[in-house]
């Protein structure tokens, strides 16, 4: 039973962890964050005692906790599945940060649990869907005034990445969001998807990491889209969205307010980072997640579209190994979504 104010307990406290509490408590309606749990646990204990909240001893404790109503999970992305199927055997609210997981069986063992619940308790943090961006560009589009989409060239650029980032983490973990986003724009499904490696790699990488990486993704539409994927461009956060329609071009421009005029140049800010570029999208993605948990009616992102998301990044991924395009193929989508 849930009270007016939602009460959330977070799972994973680093950089969008403590991001994202910062949200629910300073600008959030109708949710507070009552607990925190991480494996770092001295450095986070102090920090729950810092903000006068509990510390629980697990993660599991901290779900099955009747003090929590609802479970925030960003720890890291190979820790997700498990939590998300603990919080779904308490039949638990649960907002997942993307990916929901590493790999599609893990996703399609989550859709089967909560189709087991009988009703939608998991949201996944596609942020992107919530950018009046992207939301303009997909009123375009429906609106047919350009023609039909033919193809589309994407671009998602972070400007430097750590030694922990490796090769597949470009496609789990940053292609992710173009590969929900897009198909969400089009309403269109994939087909195919093919990564590749370019023989050409920037200096500012390291031995594990291919860096840039190219991504062709076809939908059964026949729509042909071509996205890079760039994780130490150095230059600022940059995320291009450029559609190609049989009657004009459509795409995104970086949110920026002020603009230089200075010795014959004209200078516009690029944001330098995710949490600059999509600010407004993560707090209205979490007040819309707050009000539908309250309402019982969940209608972000869903576990089938993590599913979704993820049969093409484990494609992509086997992509890169092999070389070659893999076809793929969704099971069928279950009646709760
Ligand atoms: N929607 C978006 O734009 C973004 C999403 N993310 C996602 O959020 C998640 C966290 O990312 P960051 O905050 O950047 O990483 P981070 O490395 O800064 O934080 C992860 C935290 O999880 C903790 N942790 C690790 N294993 C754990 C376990 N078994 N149980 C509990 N806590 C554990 C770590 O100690 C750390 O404090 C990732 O899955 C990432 O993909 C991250 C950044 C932006
Ligand atoms: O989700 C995110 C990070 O986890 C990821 O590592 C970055 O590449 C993305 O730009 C950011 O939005």
């Amino acid at each position: 039973m849930i009270n007016k104010e939602l009460r959330i307990g977070v799972i994973g406290v680093g950089a969008i962890g403590t991001e994202h509490i910062k949200r629910i408590n300073h600008k959030i309606k109708g949710a507070r964050v009552v607990g925190i749990y991480d494996v770092l646990e001295e450095e986070k204990k102090q920090l729950a005692d810092e903000m006068g909240i509990m510390f629980y001893g697990s993660g599991e404790d901290l779900i099955s906790s009747d003090d929590v109503d609802a479970i925030l999970i960003t720890s890291i992305d190979e820790t997700h599945a498990d939590y998300v199927l603990k919080a779904l055997a308490q039949e638990k609210y649960v907002f997942c940060e993307k990916p929901l997981a590493i790999d599609s069986q893990s996703c399609a063992k989550i859709v089967e649990a909560e189709v087991k619940c009988g009703r939608r308790l998991v949201q996944v943090g596609f942020m992107r869907r919530y950018d009046k961006g992207y939301m303009e560009l997909k009123k375009l589009i429906e609106s047919k005034s350009y023609g039909e989409v033919l193809m589309l060239h994407c671009a998602h650029r972070n400007p430097e990445s750590g030694l922990h980032y490796t090769t597949p983490m470009s496609i789990i973990q940053t292609a992710v969001h173009e590969i929900d986003v897009l198909h969400w724009l089009l309403q269109d499904d994939y087909v195919s998807v093919e990564s590749i490696l370019p023989k050409k790699q920037t200096k500012m990488t390291h031995t594990n990491l291919h860096d840039p990486q190219i991504l062709v993704l076809e939908t059964k539409n026949g729509v042909v889209i071509q996205l890079e994927i760039f994780v130490n461009c150095q230059f600022g956060y940059d995320i291009k969205c450029e559609v190609v329609c049989e009657n004009g071009e459509l795409g995104l421009v970086d949110p920026h307010y002020t603009y230089v005029k200075h010795n014959f140049s004209n200078q516009t800010p690029i944001s330098p980072d995710w949490q600059t570029r999509f600010k407004e999208a993560y707090d209205t993605e979490f007040q819309l997640w707050v009000n539908g948990v309250l309402n019982h009616k969940l209608e972000g992102p869903s576990s089938w579209d993590g599913y979704v998301a993820s049969v093409i990044t484990t494609a992509g991924t086997e992509s890169t190994n092999k070389g070659e395009k893999i076809k793929v193929m969704l099971q069928e989508k279950p009646s709760i979504y």
